[in-house]
């Protein structure tokens, strides 16, 4: 089953076309990794989903549904979440409060808004740190904390920005580990990546973007093979 049909996306700044047309769909319960040299795209394209920047041309379905022009928290709470490169927690709060914001969207009985934000800490590994301050944790820590966050919203399809950037190469595979596990929970995801060992681990499809353009869509080893992709991003890419 479809759950996100993206038909001819464009969206330019200035001279820009950050967005150039882009069309592809995501199937229920599948990754779709997107790639794609700085300044391809992408988190243009996570903006226009999520209704973060408003589309020049071009449709957004969710579940059939056209989202094109909705505000980010319409979006959100049909079920579309998102983590951001940039970490944004509440360094002042414990753990347990940054994810009590979002469950509390979905819960308003406290109660049940603890203990839906407890499950989810516990499925991202930080039960232990619950009543820690956000701003005590590792990056890769607070990468988990940031997938915790978009979690308590329970999404049916999560956007993730960069979830292994910034982060040493041991935090790496755990990281890794999360993703998959969310994705036997059920929840579609797409997932912006830079590193493309990984995207070629987890992802089912492959959505590859350079200055602003779609240049690929397929299976990992359709990208692999990809002469386009290869000249314009494989070919200069670090593949550690
Ligand atoms: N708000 C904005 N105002 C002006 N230009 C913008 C804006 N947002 C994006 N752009 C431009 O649009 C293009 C696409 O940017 P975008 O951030 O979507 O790329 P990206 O693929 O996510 O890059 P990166 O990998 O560096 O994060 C770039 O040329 C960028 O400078």
């Amino acid at each position: 089953m479809k759950i996100l049909s993206v038909e001819n996306l464009s969206r330019s700044f200035g001279g820009i076309k950050a967005n150039n047309d882009i069309s592809f769909e995501v199937i229920e319960g599948t990754i779709l990794g997107v790639i794609g040299p700085n300044g391809a795209g992408k988190s243009t394209l996570f903006d226009l989903i999520t209704g973060y920047t408003k589309t020049d041309n071009g449709k957004v379905s969710f579940f059939n549904k056209d989202i094109s022009g909705l505000s980010p928290d319409k979006i959100s709470s049909l079920g579309i979440g998102r983590t951001f490169q940039k970490l944004k927690p509440f360094a002042d709060q414990t753990l347990l409060e940054n994810v009590m914001i979002g469950s509390f969207v979905k819960e308003d009985n406290i109660k049940k808004a603890r203990d839906k934000a407890l499950e989810i800490i516990d499925f991202v590994d930080l039960i232990e740190k619950r009543h820690h301050f956000a701003r005590e944790l590792s990056t890769g820590q607070r990468k988990r904390l940031e997938m915790a966050r978009a979690m308590a919203i329970e999404p049916k399809l999560l956007l993730m920005d960069e979830v292994t950037g910034g982060v040493d190469q041991k935090t790496i595979p755990g990281l890794v580990e999360l993703i998959k596990k969310l994705k036997k929970s059920g929840v579609t995801i797409i997932t912006i990546e830079h590193n493309i060992n990984i995207i070629m681990e987890i992802s089912d499809n492959i959505l590859a973007l350079d200055q602003g353009k779609r240049i690929a869509y397929g299976t990992p080893k359709e990208i692999q093979q990809n002469e386009e992709v290869i000249d314009s991003y494989l070919g200069t890419v670090d593949a550690t």
